[in-house]
């Protein structure tokens, strides 16, 4: 059959252990066409991707690059037909510096360093990307792999490009490179099917979106034609609420009683002396570049960066910066974000990686009963989409893993919680519940701190939001005293680098 498309998918089917993932899934990707591809979590876009890029096999169905079909389950053969993908969770050998990294596996891989430094160099900053070439990858931070990823895409012959959530750790600006990077890719003819919970950025960047619900394609049409809130319809089956109801009035700001006051509260070498102050029952938020300090503050006050401050005051009582075992006993929490550093072992069963403590094989009947009635209650207030517990980890969709991982730390009484990005890789329903989760600790009595890169996070879940730059406390933003649209310039501009000589001037903040 002689086609014009890059890719072609017919009638592609996926069972895993009997269940249905991929139900008769039929479209296509035209040369120079960039198509979203959304769903909830679990709706099968990953499989999807891994199937296309030949790293998964499929059940029934076909795939055919130029209207050549290409055999299952061979990434060798999906390469050699032009078909790449950046997943979700990439390695990369950390003894490589970028330029390497960028050039690895291509045919340009055993060229001197030297040459590989200045291409490198060049397509770096053709991009606008901040990364240095000879930067060693065990010293960049990992959610930025996916950006290093999309450059050495640049360099190779892919025609069709998946990218599998590859901007949901990034914030505005990083995000902003990405998506250059796939403008030029699909500028020099080639396709790229872009997975992304973010609706917006789909709807923004994308020629024509498909959605995915229930295994099967529900949807494919141009996103000019759709809002977020239609997209968020299509995908739910259901009319979507995409702000849930506002916490009843949190205290507000100077009026409530502080948890948390902290002053002059420094890292060495990257937070430079910081105030704040955290009352009961409030979500703020903090955000900033990857290098402004912003993740070693959230950190600090929960004991896991060493730190020192003039004061740090919790509850009225004075004492010194926490370690881990002062926080532990204050009941203060701490989520990191980076996938790879919760613990979560992907072999592990969601009913052990759920439980915090207290269930081992000892412990005995009983125990091990209630344990297992606290899983299935949470389990059932996350709505995970997989339905067993003693399913592995790494047999879970993201967004589910990311639940799981979460879990412990939303069901547990902390007093304060720092999250780092904890909605990233949720679809927006799972978004809205989360909120309404931590609402309902906030309500008895907890404060939390979102640090996070991302707008609608920061937006929806914070009476106020911090920016820091250059180790500073620069300023609050109040999302509710501005659009949207204004709010995401607000902080494109915290998010950019180049950021910090405008506040160079500035004086710090105070909460
Ligand atoms: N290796 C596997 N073994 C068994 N089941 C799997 C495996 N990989 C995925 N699944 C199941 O297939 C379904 C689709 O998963 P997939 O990761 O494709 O979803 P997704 O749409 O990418 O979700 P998310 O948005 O959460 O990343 C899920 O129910 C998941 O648990």
């Amino acid at each position: 059959m002689e086609s014009n498309e890059l890719l072609s998918v017919s009638g592609l089917s996926k069972d895993f252990h009997s269940k249905r993932v991929l139900d008769d899934v039929t479209f296509a990707v035209a040369p120079g066409e960039i198509v979203a591809l959304v769903g909830r979590n679990g709706a099968g876009k990953s499989t999807l991707g891994r199937i296309i890029a030949g790293t998964e096999s499929e059940s029934a169905g076909t795939i055919s690059s130029l209207g050549v079909e290409y055999p299952r389950a061979s990434r060798l053969e999906a390469r050699a037909r032009g078909v790449a993908m950046i997943e979700q969770r990439i390695d990369i050998d950390p003894t490589l510096t970028v330029a390497q990294a960028i050039f690895r596996g291509t045919f340009q891989q055993d060229r001197p360093h030297d040459a590989l430094r200045r291409q490198a160099a060049w397509i770096l900053n053709e991009m606008g990307m901040t990364l240095s070439p000879d930067e060693l990858i065990g010293e960049v931070p990992r959610p930025l792999y996916g950006l290093i990823e999309a450059a050495r895409v640049l360099t190779d012959d892919a025609q069709v490009v998946v990218m599998d959530e590859v901007s949901a750790p990034l914030n505005l600006a990083e995000a902003a490179e990405l998506h250059e990077v796939v403008r030029r890719l699909v500028r020099q003819g080639r396709g790229v099917l872009f997975i992304s919970h973010r609706l917006p950025e789909a709807l923004k960047l994308a020629d024509r979106v498909l959605v995915l619900r229930e295994s099967r394609l529900v949807y494919s049409g141009p996103t000019s034609a759709l809002t977020a809130d239609d997209l968020a319809e299509l995908m739910l089956g259901t009319t979507h609420v995409a702000e849930p109801a506002p916490a009843p009035e949190p205290p507000a700001g100077q009026g409530g009683t502080p948890l948390l006051e902290v002053t002059d509260l420094r890292v060495p070498g990257v937070v430079h002396g910081v105030d704040l102050t955290v009352y009961t029952g409030e979500i703020i938020g903090l955000t900033g570049s990857r290098d402004s300090g912003v993740f070693e503050i959230g950190g600090a006050i929960t004991g896991q960066v060493t730190a020192s401050a003039r004061t740090f005051v919790v509850h009225g009582e004075p004492r010194s910066v926490l370690t881990p075992a002062d926080a532990s006993a204050l009941r203060f929490s701490y989520f990191t974000g980076e996938r790879d550093e919760l613990g979560a072992d992907p072999s592990e069963s969601v009913a052990r990686s759920m439980m915090n403590s207290g269930w081992t094989t000892e412990a005995g009947f009983h125990a091990e009963v209630a344990a297992l009635r606290k899983v299935i209650a949470m389990m059932a207030s996350l709505e995970l989409q997989s339905n067993s517990f003693h399913k592995s980890v790494g047999e879970l969709s993201g967004g589910d893993a990311q639940k799981v991982r979460l879990a412990p730390l939303i069901f547990e009484d902390s007093d304060l919680v720092v999250l780092n990005s904890p909605t990233r890789g949720l679809d927006v329903a799972a978004q809205t519940q989360l909120r309404r989760l931590l609402n309902d600790s906030v309500l008895s009595g907890s404060s939390a701190v979102v640090v996070s890169g991302d707008a609608a996070e920061l937006r929806t879940w914070c009476s106020r939001v911090g920016v820091i730059v250059d180790g500073f406390l620069t300023e609050w933003i109040v999302p509710e005293t501005m659009s949207p649209e204004e709010f995401e310039h607000r902080l494109h501009a915290a998010h950019t680098p180049t950021a910090i000589d405008q506040y160079h001037d500035t004086e710090p903040a105070t909460a």
